[in-house]
């Protein structure tokens, strides 16, 4: 396993306290306490709307009117040092649609690594992260002309680049085939297991919960549990974790009301 950071090895990849973020009129996460720990699949999961996407872009560096305490890989979130450590895949692919794959890959790698000394490590680093995404037979192709989930996979390759640290992908199955997202499960996992990197992966879709090592569970700005899908379904008694995520949502809005009504 490589060896990334200078930090001590039991510093989380994300500590968040007290961790709040207003957007327009809202506030869109709520004084929000958690970690992320290092080398793991931590999912983030909860229904559209919940916070997932501005959570990731606070990690990131990306959100305006953040307030609390986010520190990531020892930093505080978007310190400049943090660029190179984190790769970031949003939901929208962002590839050029009249670069071949390896074009695409070859213009990201040139501003990771300028330079003509650098031209064999790019090299390397282009050919293993297109095989490592299952595109090599589409190496050639216009990104325009390959399919959603083929360009999804581009995005990703792009991040994979830099060999970083934390890897934050936003809802990086929505769309795919059953095929293709076990395929995408199983490269996470490989990712996790042989870099020791850490993994930050958001999706509404309750089944991909099972894959995770760590689950943040979300509803309305909040975060409804922190926990392994084992403790979250032995806790509430249910057999899906999906399950688990209705009876959180349901002791909460029970929670809610009782504290109206002692008002
Ligand atoms: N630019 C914005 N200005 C004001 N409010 C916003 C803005 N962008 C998002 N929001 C609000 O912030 C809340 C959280 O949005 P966010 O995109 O983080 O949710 P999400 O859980 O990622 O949703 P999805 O799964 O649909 O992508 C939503 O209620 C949304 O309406």
């Amino acid at each position: 396993m490589m060896n990334y950071s200078s930090e001590p090895p039991d510093t989380p990849a994300v500590h968040a306290e007290g961790l709040t973020v207003v957007r327009g009129p809202r506030t869109v996460l709520r004084g929000l306490d958690f970690t992320v720990p290092r080398g793991q699949i931590t999912g983030l999961l909860g229904p559209s709307g919940c916070g997932k996407s501005t959570l990731m872009r606070s990690i990131v560096g990306t959100q305006a009117k953040v307030t609390g305490t986010l520190d990531v890989l020892g930093r505080p979130a978007g310190h400049p040092t943090l660029r190179t450590r984190i790769g970031y895949v949003t939901q929208a692919p962002s590839v050029y649609d009249d670069l071949t794959v390896r074009q695409n890959l070859d213009y990201f790698a040139a501003i990771l690594a300028p330079g003509h000394a650098a031209s064999e490590r790019r090299h390397s680093d282009v050919t293993r992260v297109i095989e490592d995404v299952d595109l090599t037979s589409h190496a050639d192709s216009l990104a325009g002309n390959l399919s959603g989930g083929q360009r999804s996979r581009v995005s990703l390759a792009v991040a994979l680049l830099g060999t970083p640290e934390l890897l934050v992908l936003d809802e990086p199955t929505v769309g795919l085939d059953p095929v293709l997202r076990r395929d995408l499960w199983n490269l996470f996992h490989d990712i996790a297991a042989q870099r020791g990197a850490t993994l930050l992966i958001s999706s509404h879709v309750m089944d991909e919960a099972e894959r995770c090592h760590r689950l943040l569970l979300m509803r309305e700005g909040e975060i409804l549990a922190d926990d392994t899908p084992d403790a979250l379904r032995t806790r509430t008694g249910s057999e899906t974790v999906e399950d688990a995520f209705l009876h959180l949502v349901d002791e909460a809005v029970a929670a809610g009301r009782k504290k109206e009504t002692t008002r």
